[in-house]
């Protein structure tokens, strides 16, 4: 059995990857894509308020069966959109050192700063400030195989520029590019 394709979406909170990545799975017409987010991840905790020390402890193991939840259903065949903010290196260490790097097209979602700050305010179920602080960190790595950028193009545009980029899909990968780089020699 092969394994699945990982679209993974990475990029500040309100840039559009939930909403590119529910146009992808309109849009994508060969193969079954299933949308993982880390905020579904998330809404699947206990309801029970946490101590600072246990939010942060969960949160972590959260993203860490996040990430090998994403693994899990890429191994036995799932295509899979990702969703997700890297905000700290850590994270992205842990997808290159989970995720098979020929499987992923990774994918950096971009916003001008003026436009997160507007969509944050429009929703009103953020708090104020997220994405300008997540700005200059989750793309800090430096590498991607494609990026959109939200700005000025709807989540269906991007979602298509991505549909046809996968059909022809770099190798190598830029998962396998930062793996070289960032994870030390076997
Ligand atoms: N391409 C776009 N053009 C204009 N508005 C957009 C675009 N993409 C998303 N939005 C709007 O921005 C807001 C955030 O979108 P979305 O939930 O897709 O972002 P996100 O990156 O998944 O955010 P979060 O990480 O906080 O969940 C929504 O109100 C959405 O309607």
């Amino acid at each position: 059995m092969g394994s699945g394709r990982i679209i993974f979406l990475n990029g500040t909170s309100s840039s559009g990857k939930s909403s590119i990545a529910r146009e992808l799975l309109t849009v994508l017409d060969d193969g079954v894509f299933f949308h993982l987010s880390v905020d579904g991840f998330n809404a699947m905790r206990t309801k029970r308020e946490l101590t600072r020390a246990e939010l942060d402890a969960a949160l972590r193991r959260t993203r860490m069966g996040f990430h090998r939840s994403i693994a899990a259903m890429a191994e036995v065949g799932n295509d899979v959109v990702v969703d997700h903010v890297l905000s700290e290196p850590w994270r992205l260490i842990d997808c290159l050192t989970v995720l098979r790097p020929e499987d992923v097209l990774f994918v950096g979602v971009r916003c001008s700063r003026d436009e997160l700050i507007r969509r944050e305010r429009a929703r009103g179920d953020r708090p104020p400030g997220l994405a300008a602080h997540q700005y200059d960190l989750v793309h800090g790595h430096g590498d991607y195989d494609l990026e959109c950028d939200t700005t000025s193009t709807s989540a269906r545009e991007c979602a298509l520029q991505i549909k046809d980029f996968l059909a022809r899909r770099p190798s190598p990968t830029a998962f396998s590019r930062l793996r070289a780089r960032c994870l030390p020699a076997p």
